[in-house]
């Protein structure tokens, strides 16, 4: 959703200086809505405010007039604006951040109406968020650029709150795979017709000039600092203008932060299972149609303890590798800590107390951190160092592991941080009270003065009670006039009658007054207080320095925790879920005994309901390529079909897998339709969703490909519907040979496995027992004989006279359909070409017609030529 805040004030009538500054501020804005920073809050105004008042339910005041009208204003409080942005981010709209950019103080010297400075430092778009808490902790943040031309799309994406940067290209045919695997939140376009209409992301038109080959190219050299985008492995064209896009953007976003990422990684997307959008919807990967996690794939196998951990198993589920040989390595990963469970759960406990270091990072680099991220990076070296003597003292490890030990220089910097961070680490940027006793001479000092002089005002205290005798007296902190003597108002008089003491301010029920001495003081503490605040700075800078000079090392290190928490988590959930090592090969083998499917098995237990295991054997070459399963509704066909696509997914992904025994060859390509729905967003009905998805698969399906389709053609007349399913099952089979599993309530699909050499008939068995339907949920060889589509209805409840009439009509209908169903007599099995030529009708009537000059006719000869027209017809 793109919306735009209109704003009205076309302002030439005389403006208040503020409103001068906020005009034209907000015309630099644009349509985002400018959050215009006011002591401690951020005021909107006009449009603005009436927009996002609206949408935070917040209320809506006024401030002032603007040509005899008052100014509509809503405020929110700094300190809680991170929940305001998530908001309005998340309801589709841009926020604009104009911080005061200059100390009230100075502006104050320019004269007294003059108005501090202010800048936009920062527009908070869906794919720009950096904070935690507008972050989910194991879900990446993609924001993408997205180029087509000439029949290729490249797409370059970043995670700005890790900095991971990824460019791929392919034929704009596939580009569903490439935008599929990485859930975008924000598309940039060059123009918004050219988005793809299935990403779910905002679409975000950036200046076509930013997607050029020169200025992409400038982009990225400043960026990375290297003279050509060859030298970070980029092609010149496509892939260069996509990232350089994407660069601009940031710049043009993030204005002064200049975000550091990381060099990117090329081409993955090749390295990955091409599995489109629709496919990951109806296999529910990471998220259910519903759109929640719980129920997904993702959620049913992730025993992850880090945030980092979480969001690399994601990555892994929605990228399935394709080279056997690095599946292996993370399989023996995976196996070398199934098999060592006491060093597993030492492992497990270590990782737990590891911080999110890439995102606590990727605040930093963009100079948003506060001191908690000092201390997050601390914290995470320090488990890091105790997970790598954990695992060196392991042995010899498999290469999955890479490097246990931690480099030199990240020793050095953890021991830096280690002394110089105190306990207490504020969230809050420009906070102080951080660094540790004894680490900063200097800022120790200052900090002596401060707090020598906090002891002397209370010794005064005692002194100034003694001295005038007004036992009420006391030392307090007043804003603007700093440490005074406050009494009670009935003492002011006695007070003031003491020699040295200045009434400074009356308040209702009490008097402050001054002295030399507390002046003195006063001075001396701001003094001081300020060379605290001042030395806490610089060393705030240092330490983030020191951080950042580290900053590919230290990102080494993330990616090695979080690898660390992948391969354990997941052979933690082999030991608990009872999973087996697959084999993997380059062959066209799919070879499964006793698999299960972990969702649905998951929910079955909770109802302390066994699943059935079943097994599939489909291979290219060998007896059974494809599958056709036939068998009542509900008996569990989707399940089974699900199952064998989620075996190879995860199987891929590195992870063991929920079966007795499992041997793949290598999926380059998943398809899978389970049960398509309406797209009336889009305008598609059921029916065209489903034949569009299916010409997608029939066209783009290889022999290494795995296609799991569910009642293609149900959408339709019988007819057609058959006769869809019918001729996409013989194409699948000849054409594209690749492995697949076809769910069908079409019964007579079952003669074609009798002629189709590698096509086999399955069945989900059912017992009939006192006249109801039991499901077995049991896979067998041989078709089903009948649907029990009457029978399930029963069990769902219909009316039991709707339920003994519909048993009627179908009794009816059985008896007068051909023998062996729709199709036993029809030339079905004839090659395609030996479809005889038919010279239709319509082409009769063109001649006919054709012959006909009507200018030429009396109103008679036309009523006879339009007779023998319709004859034509008959
Ligand atoms: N292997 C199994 N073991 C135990 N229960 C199962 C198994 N497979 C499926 N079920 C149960 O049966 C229910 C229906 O399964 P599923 O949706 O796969 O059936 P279906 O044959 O595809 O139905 P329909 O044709 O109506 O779409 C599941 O929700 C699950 O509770």
């Amino acid at each position: 959703m793109n919306v735009t805040a209109e704003h009205p004030p076309k302002i030439a009538a005389k403006l208040t200086p503020m409103m001068a500054q906020y005009t034209r501020i907000k015309a630099d804005a644009g349509d985002a809505l400018l959050f215009y920073r006011m002591g401690d809050f951020y005021e909107l105004f006009f449009s603005d405010a009436e927009v996002a008042a609206a949408a935070l339910g917040i209320t809506l005041t006024k401030r002032g007039q603007h040509q005899g009208e008052d100014i509509p204003m809503c405020g929110v409080p700094v300190h809680a604006r991170e929940q305001y942005l998530a908001k309005l981010v998340r309801s589709g709209f841009t926020v604009a951040i104009c911080e005061q950019t200059e100390d009230p103080a100075e502006a104050k010297k320019r004269g007294a109406k003059s108005v501090v400075e202010r800048q936009i430092v920062r527009l908070v778009t869906p794919g720009t968020l950096t904070e935690e808490a507008l972050l989910e902790p194991s879900a990446p943040n993609h924001l993408a650029a997205l180029i087509i031309e000439g029949g290729r799309a490249a797409l370059a994406a970043t995670d700005l709150s890790t900095g991971e940067v990824s460019v791929d290209e392919g034929d704009a045919e596939t580009l569903g795979h490439l935008t599929a695997r990485l859930s975008i939140s924000e598309l940039l376009v060059a123009d918004e017709a050219s988005a793809p209409p299935y990403v779910s992301a905002k679409i975000t038109e950036a200046d076509p000039r930013t997607f050029t080959q020169a200025a992409a190219a400038e982009r990225i050299a400043e960026a990375y600092g290297v003279s050509e985008p060859e030298g970070l492995g980029l092609s010149k064209g496509l892939q260069t203008r996509a990232l350089g896009a994407l660069i601009a953007y940031l710049e043009l976003t993030q204005i002064e932060a200049r975000p550091s990422l990381r060099v990117p990684q090329v081409g993955a997307s090749s390295a990955a299972m091409a599995i489109d959008e629709a496919t990951r919807k109806s296999l529910e990967l990471t998220e259910t149609q519903g759109g929640a996690r719980k129920g997904s794939l993702l959620h049913a196998v992730d025993r992850t303890v880090s945030a980092g951990g979480g969001r690399l198993l994601r990555a892994w589920l929605t990228a399935p590798l394709l080279d056997p040989e690095a599946i292996r390595m993370r399989h023996d990963g995976v196996q070398f800590l199934h098999t060592d469970p006491l060093l597993r759960e030492a492992l497990r406990r270590e990782m737990k107390s590891a911080p999110d270091l890439a995102r606590a990072l990727g605040r930093i680099g963009l100079g948003r951190g506060a001191p908690s991220d000092l201390g997050l990076v601390a914290g995470s070296l320090a488990a890091a160092q105790l997970l790598a003597g954990t695992l060196a003292a392991a042995g010899p490890l498999p290469h999955a592991f890479g490097t246990a030990a931690l480099p030199v220089e990240l020793a050095a910097l953890s021991a830096l941080l280690t002394r110089a961070l105190s306990e207490s680490l504020s969230a809050r940027r420009g906070d102080g009270g951080f660094i540790a006793l004894g680490f900063d001479e200097s800022l120790d000092r200052a900090r002596e003065l401060a707090s020598g002089a906090k002891q002397t005002i209370a010794a005064l205290e005692m002194r100034y009670r003694e001295e005038t005798g007004i036992k009420g007296l006391r030392l307090k902190l007043d804003k603007a006039i700093g440490y005074c003597a406050e009494v009670g108002k009935a003492q002011a008089e006695k007070l003031a009658g003491h020699d040295g003491f200045t009434q400074r301010r009356t308040l209702t029920s009490a008097a402050r007054f001054a002295t030399v001495e507390l002046d003195e003081l006063n001075r001396e503490i701001i003094a001081a207080e300020a060379a605290v605040e001042a030395r806490e700075g610089e060393l705030f800078e240092e330490l983030t320095a020191s951080v950042l000079a580290e900053r590919e090392p230290l990102l080494d290190c993330a990616d090695w925790l979080a690898k660390t928490d992948v391969l354990a988590a997941l052979a933690e959930l082999a030991e608990a879920e009872n999973f087996v090592r697959p084999e993997i090969d380059d062959s066209t083998a799919f070879d499964i005994s006793g698999a299960r499917h972990s969702v649905v098995e998951a929910a079955l237990k909770r109802d302390r309901q066994p699943f059935v295991p079943n097994g599939c054997q489909l291979s290219e070459g060998g007896e059974t390529q494809l599958q056709l399963v036939t068998g009542p509704n509900m008996a569990g066909k989707s399940t089974y079909l699900r199952q064998n696509a989620l075996v190879a997914i995860l199987a891929q992904a590195g992870s063991f897998v929920p079966a007795e025994r499992a041997h793949i060859g290598v999926v380059d390509r998943l398809f899978s339709r389970v049960g398509a729905s309406d797209d009336l967003a889009r305008g598609r009905s059921t029916f065209m969703v489903e034949m569009v998805e299916t010409a997608a698969i029939l066209h783009q399906a290889t022999e290494r490909s795995l296609v799991i389709l569910d009642e293609v053609g149900r959408g339709t007349a019988t007819y057609d519907g058959l006769s869809i399913a019918w001729a996409a099952l013989e194409h699948l089979h000849t054409e594209c040979r690749c492995r697949g599993l076809f769910a069908t309530h079409y019964h007579e699909l079952t003669r074609l496995a009798e002629e189709l050499p590698r096509l086999s008939s399955v069945s989900m068995a059912v017992r009939e027992w006192r006249g109801k339907v039991v499901f077995l949920h049991e896979v067998r060889p041989g078709g089903a004989d009948r649907s029990y589509g009457v029978a399930v209805a029963r069990l769902a409840g219909l009316p039991e006279g709707v339920v003994a009439r519909a048993q009627q009509v179908l009794s009816l209908l059985e008896a007068q359909a051909p023998v062996g169903g729709l199709v036993a007599d029809l030339p079905l099995f004839a090659a395609p070409q030996a479809v005889p030529e038919q010279k239709p009708e319509a082409d009769q009537l063109r001649e006919a017609l054709t012959a006909l000059d009507p200018d030429d006719m009396s109103p008679r000869e036309a009523h006879e030529a339009l007779c023998k027209l319709k004859d034509l017809l008959a």
